[in-house]
């Protein structure tokens, strides 16, 4: 194949369709949820602030506990409803997620003070994972909310009382892969291996608990061992399949940031022919290469209302070499408003999360807006100083 045709089958488009989409004929978990699908048709976006999870778990340098707390605590006073906080996987695997059960017990047992109600997500591959948070919610179990009283957590107004925060909802989050390769170097197992996993997490997850559950498929546009062409109609299967298990939602994870506008686009028609609603999916993107918000707008418009993002830019996945972090919290809030969308977030507020984590961890900041605001009120600062001495 020539050059240029191979190139603009790599950045422009996955092959052509192989299969016929699957007719949707199932009843999703969500999909008599009205609530859910009025949130999803107006000019509201919920984001999802995974940085204290994915934001974190590649740092090399064990973070101390109260470090991880402070930075939840933080995040929550900025709006940000849902907040990913920690990671039920093999300590082996993962190091710096090793004490989730502590960041979990802290949060049931004094819950962050916040303007909105505030869902906790955490991760789990498998039933060893889950019960190791269910040790946990045993130990407090009039602390936390269940799905049937949160489901409109995220886009509620403002709690009454801020000085006695509301008993926080949780929610369990699985993490599929798109390429039998990662999957493999992820999870240790092929995929439908860890379908099967999946299945009896979600399971348990709502059965002892009624917690949410959201499903993630990494390596959506593109993987680190397998390349640019991941079948987007492989990814409407497995979506497709997490779905029908009970998954409440479905997050589609760039890994790499491999992915471009036209392929985003191109995999979020096949997720819709296969029939799995917007209202259903959040995207999750990386950004590796500058394209996260260039693709976000893309999914925006595609009608999708749910976007992960990373305070700072952190992150990154340990299984996935050279991928960078997740979309800047702060360039996320930005990029939302400007378009007037509604982010329920204070810019000036994570911007000020982001300046604090970059430093006590010592990295840079990857937000471009997060620095832009910093350097604009230090201008002003400065003008205003001037102002008051030509005054005197
Ligand atoms: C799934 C496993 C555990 C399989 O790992 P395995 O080695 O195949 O598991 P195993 O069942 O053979 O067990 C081996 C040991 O691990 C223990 N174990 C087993 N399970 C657990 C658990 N849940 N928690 C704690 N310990 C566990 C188990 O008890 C045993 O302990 P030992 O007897 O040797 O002392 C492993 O592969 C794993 O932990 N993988 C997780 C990798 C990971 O966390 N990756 C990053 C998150 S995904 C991501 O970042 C992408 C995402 C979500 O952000 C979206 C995107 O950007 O694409």
């Amino acid at each position: 194949m020539a050059r240029a045709a191979l190139l603009s089958r790599r950045f422009l488009g996955c092959r052509p369709c192989m299969r016929a989409a699957a007719a949707a004929t199932r009843t999703f978990a969500t999909a008599s949820d009205p609530q859910r699908a009025s949130a999803n048709s107006n000019a509201r976006v919920k984001l999802v602030e995974v940085g204290p999870r994915d934001g974190l778990q590649n740092e090399k340098k064990a973070i101390p506990l109260a470090t991880k707390l402070e930075l939840i605590e933080r995040l929550a006073k900025t709006g940000l409803t849902t907040i990913e906080a920690g990671s039920f996987v093999s300590p082996k695997w993962v190091p710096q997620m090793d004490n989730s059960s502590e960041i979990l017990q802290h949060l049931l047992q004094h819950p962050p003070a916040s303007p909105r109600p505030l869902t906790f997500s955490f991760l789990a591959p498998n039933l060893k994972g889950l019960n190791n948070a269910f040790t946990v919610l045993a130990q407090h179990p009039d602390s936390f909310a269940t799905e049937s009283t949160t489901t409109t957590s995220s886009t509620s107004s403002p709690s009454s009382s801020p000085a006695s925060p509301p008993k926080p909802a949780l929610e369990v989050a699985v993490f599929a892969a798109a390429t039998e390769t990662f999957s493999r170097k992820n999870l240790n197992c092929d995929i439908a291996t860890s379908l099967a996993r999946f299945r009896e997490v979600i399971q348990a997850a709502k059965e002892t608990h009624s917690l949410r559950v959201r499903a993630y498929i990494s390596v959506v546009l593109g993987c680190p061992f397998e390349g640019f062409d991941v079948d987007g109609h492989r990814v409407a299967e497995i979506a497709t399949a997490l779905l029908e298990m009970g998954a409440d939602e479905i997050a589609l994870g760039d890994t790499t940031g491999m992915g471009t506008a036209p392929r985003t686009k191109e995999l979020l028609n096949c997720l819709s022919a296969a029939g799995v609603r917007n209202e259903d999916i959040a995207m999750h993107f990386h950004d590796t290469y500058g394209q996260a918000l260039v693709n976000t707008a893309v999914a925006l418009e595609h009608g999708i209302r749910t976007f992960d993002c990373s305070v700072g830019g952190l992150g990154g996945c340990p299984y996935s070499p050279g991928a960078t972090g997740n979309v800047a919290t702060e360039d996320m809030v930005y990029f939302m408003e400007t378009l007037g969308m509604d982010t329920g977030v204070d810019l000036d507020a994570v911007v000020d999360v982001g300046d604090w984590i970059t430093r006590e961890i010592g990295k840079g900041n990857a937000s471009a807006v997060g620095p832009a605001v910093l350097g604009a009120r230090k201008r002003a600062e400065a003008e205003r100083e001037q102002a008051k001495a030509e005054e005197a």
